[in-house]
């Protein structure tokens, strides 16, 4: 009896390579499609251009609102520096900012500094998956700031709409609880930009304005670290 040996080598990803297999071949082309040598379509062309130039709106409004962003980047230093908290929640791509955000303050941004709570709800994902349960999804954060917020903290909101009514659940549980609360909007006004202490609504197409949102958290860091720096140093003199 004849055995046949498969020449099989290692990969480092992926494990036991056949090498025996068939070489695959080139894939069909679609035009405008991932490794498609035709020119993209002129609807696709248009649409990102379309996408691209509404950046410019977002940023426009953005520097509308540099005084307030300014001004959240350094009233955050002085409460968390104080041992105050930053809670943070949004829906959807708005979950994923608010959870940079929180990453660049518990950890770092501009450069070496000390950690800050920070704390992004959608992520404690056995509360939310619990109180979404027994209470609905409306509470998943409201329920949340009750739990964590002390008197001086902060949450900070990000959405597009303006509506999602677990937000706005949560700007209810953070005035009961004494926190103060700050929103990213899209263009106002909406029914959080009416509920919270301070806002920024982002007159800009929604998805551009979910976009200028990430730049408006970058600023805020730099803010910060800038007058976390500035106090430390005050303090050695
Ligand atoms: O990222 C995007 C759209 O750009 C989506 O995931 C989007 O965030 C979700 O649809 C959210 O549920 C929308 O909520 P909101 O911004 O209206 O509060």
């Amino acid at each position: 009896m004849t055995t046949h040996i498969t020449d099989v080598s290692e990969d480092r990803t992926t494990g036991p390579v056949d090498t025996a297999a068939p070489v695959r071949g080139p894939r069909p082309h679609t035009p405008g499609a991932p490794g498609s040598t035709a020119p993209p379509g002129e609807d696709s062309r248009r649409i990102v251009t379309d996408h691209l130039r509404s950046v410019g709106p977002a940023i426009e409004s953005l520097l509308q609102n540099v005084g307030t962003l300014a001004g959240w980047g350094v009233e955050m230093a002085e409460r968390l520096m104080a041992g105050q908290r930053l809670l943070a929640a949004g829906n959807g791509g708005s979950a994923a900012e608010a959870q940079h955000l929180t990453a660049e303050l518990v950890g770092r941004f501009d450069g070496e500094r000390e950690p800050f709570s920070a704390i992004s709800l959608h992520a404690e994902s056995s509360a939310v998956t619990a109180i979404s349960n027994d209470y609905g999804f409306d509470r998943m954060f409201a329920r949340q700031v009750t739990a964590h917020g002390r008197p001086g903290d902060i949450l900070l909101l990000l959405s597009t709409s303006g509506r999602s009514p677990n937000l706005l659940h949560a700007v209810d549980a953070a005035r009961a609880a004494g926190v103060t609360t700050w929103a990213l909007t899209a263009a106002g006004p909406n029914p959080l930009t009416e509920r919270v202490d301070d806002f920024v609504a982002i007159e800009a197409k929604s998805a551009n304005a979910q976009e200028g949102h990430l730049i408006a958290l970058h600023a805020i860091c730099r803010a910060f670290d800038a007058e976390v720096h500035r106090r430390r140093q005050e303090e050695q003199r």
